[in-house]
This record gives structure tokens, C-alpha cells and sequence, in this order.
């Protein structure tokens, strides 16, 4: 069975541990049982019909005398392009617009506070830049996304690309947060740039210049870290250091490169940084007409690999959701009690324990000229 063909993890597991070790596995290495979450029966019924993957679960937190619950639904949508990569790209556009808003559509049925995207979702993989970046927020994307929040009372978390016109037409690569009032509530930009396998993105946009911006919203306080910002702790860490009870991590990545790294860095990010993180892998295989290299040594080729999907939900005690299929289109809803962050905090203490300054005063020397490793010889 090739990559492209390869189910999940989890399908694999039930398939073929008996049920009397199952439950084990999965302790071991999911963590807490989640429960799962019920979900109408019209809502089950639109993703069989529109054909994507549909999964939900709740994580749960221990109830507490001086605090109500704070609950909140996420949606997480990972999804294939529609059309292939050389079709009109207004056409491409709206053909994704279609597809993401029949699941945010069902998203709505089952209750989803916060939606958030795959990376640069209304276009083909952005290591390979096409030739229409819109502008926010007066672009197609923003648009979609400001009918949608409004209508279905939802903040709405959109990658897209940005073209920057009052700096001289710059290309970023950019998260745009719309309250569920429908008003675009600010815009948070990825900071590091790949430069790895075929994700040479550093030709086509600049590394962000918004810091760590933390969104207050009517849910909770969410932050964005996009896509190749999770193999960096400290960015996580920042986030998490503004206030972020949410991070998402909207992502375009294929199997070769980092399969094995998914399941855990988004995950470790959760427990070090005592929040819920939320990990969107883009789906599919994209053609391009045009073949292109790295310079890696590799023969010309026409794609990146498989974009495996599985995206999940993690949260701060350790514990995770399952992951969307590696290769259909799906809608993960995860029940969040925002208090076990802080419950889970008070019982580690990472962030009473972290040494913060000394790390600080260590850094800032680091990245002085005349830095010397603190290395002791005999
Ligand atoms: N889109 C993107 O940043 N991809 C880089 C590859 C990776 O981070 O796995």
C-alpha cells in the first residue's frame, strides 16, 4: 500500500490490536482516553454525503469551587484543492471556497465556536507561488471568511498569502483572525520560513514582522504559530508567554519530510507550554505542470509528496485527539475545558519553574559576535 493510500494510524489499530489491548495502546501512546463527541444526526449525515472525515472529542477538565467550566468548540478543516493547479486561479478559488464552506457549514451544526484552516487554504501548496495574492482585507478570502464568522457566530482562523501593498507589494505569509462578529480582529504573520526539501518559501515571502500576537477573543485567547513555526519551541513558547490558551498550527506538509515529527511536536508543545494546541495538515497529492528541483541532488519532479492530513488536537496533560485520515478531506471538533490549563499548570509548574531570565541573560549573550560556549575542558 503506497503513502497516498495508507488510511491512519488509529484505523490501523483498531484493525488489527485485539480490544482487550487497545484500550492500553492507546493509554500509552494517546494518552487519557478522551470521550468522544455525539454529534447530530444531520450533521453525520452532510460529512457521509459531501464525503469527508467527521470526528470529534471532548477534553475534559476536574470541575472547580471558584471557576464555572470554560467551554469551547474547535474546528479544525483539512482539505484537498478541487481543481487541478493549473486551472484559472479565480476558478481554483472558488471551488475551494465551495468545498470549506460545506464543511464549515456542518462545522456550525455541531456547535464549533472557532474554525481554523489549512495553511494558504484557498490555494495550491504555497511553496509554489501562483499569480494572484490577494490583498486583506478586501480580498476574496477575507470576504468568505467574514460572511462565515457572522453567520455562524464562529471566529474564523484563515492562513492565506498577503500581498503587503503600503510596503512595496511584500509577501507574507499570513493567519487572519475574524471575531465571530464578522470584523477582521487582526492578522498574525509566520515567522520562520522553510528552506528544507521543496519548501523553498523564503523565494517568495519575508519572514513576519508581528511578533507573538496573542487574539482576545469571545472564546478564549488564541494564537497562531503557521506551519513550519512548530519545530521551533521558543515560538510556541512566546505564544504561550502573551497568554495563548489556543495555539493553531495550520500547516502544508508532506510524509517524506516530517511525517514522524507530526504526532509529537505540536503535542510536546501542549505540555510544555500548559495550553491546547491544534495541528491542520493540509490533504492530497498536487500535480504541477511544470516540473521543478532543490538542488538537492533529486531528478526534476512534478510533486511534493503526499500532504498526509491526520490532523489533531493535544492538550496540556498530555493527553491527544485522534488524527483526521491521511487522505480524504475532514472536520475535526474538539470540546475544550479551557481550565485544565490552569489546573494542569498548578500540578507541573513549568511556567512557576522556568528560568526565564537566566535563559534570557544566556540568549542575549548567544547571539553576541564575540559569544564564547560555555564549555568546560579538562
Ligand atoms: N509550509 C511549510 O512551512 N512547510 C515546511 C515543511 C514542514 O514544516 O514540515
Amino acid at each position: 500500500m503506497s503513502a497516498s493510500e495508507f488510511e491512519s494510524v488509529e484505523a490501523s489499530l483498531s484493525k488489527y490490536i485485539s480490544p482487550g489491548d487497545l484500550d492500553e495502546v492507546r493509554r500509552i501512546l494517546y494518552g487519557k482516553q478522551t470521550r468522544k463527541l455525539d454529534f447530530p444526526q444531520s450533521a453525520t449525515d452532510a460529512a457521509a454525503e459531501r464525503g469527508f472525515d467527521l470526528q470529534g472529542c471532548v477534553f475534559e477538565a476536574s470541575s472547580e469551587q471558584l471557576r464555572l467550566p470554560r467551554i469551547v468548540r474547535v474546528g479544525l478543516i483539512q482539505n484537498k484543492i478541487v481543481l487541478p493547479t493549473d486551472a484559472p486561479v479565480l476558478d481554483q478559488i472558488a471551488a475551494l471556497h465551495k468545498r470549506v464552506g460545506e464543511i464549515v457549514e456542518v462545522a456550525a451544526m455541531c456547535g464549533v465556536n472557532i474554525v481554523c484552516f489549512q495553511e494558504a487554504w484557498s490555494k495550491s501548496n504555497p511553496s509554489l507561488l501562483m499569480n494572484y495574492i490577494p490583498n486583506i482585507p478586501k480580498g476574496h478570502q477575507s470576504r468568505k471568511c467574514h460572511f462565515l464568522a457572522k453567520k455562524y457566530n464562529m471566529v474564523v482562523v484563515s492562513p492565506i498569502l498577503e500581498r503587503d501593498e503600503i510596503h512595496g507589494g511584500t509577501l507574507w505569509n499570513t493567519a487572519v483572525v475574524v471575531s465571530n462578529s464578522g470584523k477582521v480582529l487582526g492578522k498574525t504573520r509566520k515567522n520562520h520560513i522553510p528552506r528544507v526539501g521543496d519548501f523553498n518559501e523564503s523565494t517568495y515571502y519575508m519572514e513576519g514582522n508581528t511578533g507573538h500576537r496573542v487574539f482576545q477573543t469571545q472564546f478564549g485567547k488564541i494564537a497562531v504559530n503557521i506551519c513550519y513555526g512548530r519545530h521551533h519551541p521558543l515560538n510556541w513558547f512566546m505564544y504561550s508567554m502573551n497568554g495563548a490558551e489556543i495555539i493553531f498550527n495550520p500547516s502544508a506538509t508532506v510524509g517524506e519530510l516530517s511525517e514522524p515529527m507530526w504526532p509529537i511536536e505540536a503535542r510536546n508543545a501542549a505540555i510544555a507550554n500548559h495550553c491546547f494546541t491544534c495541528a491542520i495538515n493540509r490533504v492530497g497529492t498536487e500535480h504541477f505542470k511544470n516540473e521543478f528541483t532543490s538542488g538537492d541532488g533529486r531528478k526534476a519532479h512534478h510533486e511534493f509528496g503526499h500532504f498526509y492530513g491526520s490532523s489533531y488536537v493535544a492538550a496540556p496533560d498530555g493527553s491527544r485527539s485522534p488524527g483526521l485520515s491521511r487522505i480524504r478531506d475532514g472536520l475535526l471538533i474538539a470540546e475544550l475545558d479551557l481550565n485544565l490549563t490552569r489546573q494542569i499548570g498548578d500540578q507541573w509548574n513549568f511556567k512557576m519553574t522556568g528560568r526565564y531570565e537566566m535563559y534570557g541573560e544566556e540568549l542575549t549573550k548567544a547571539v553576541q559576535n564575540d559569544f564564547k560556549p560555555n564549555i568546560i575542558k579538562e
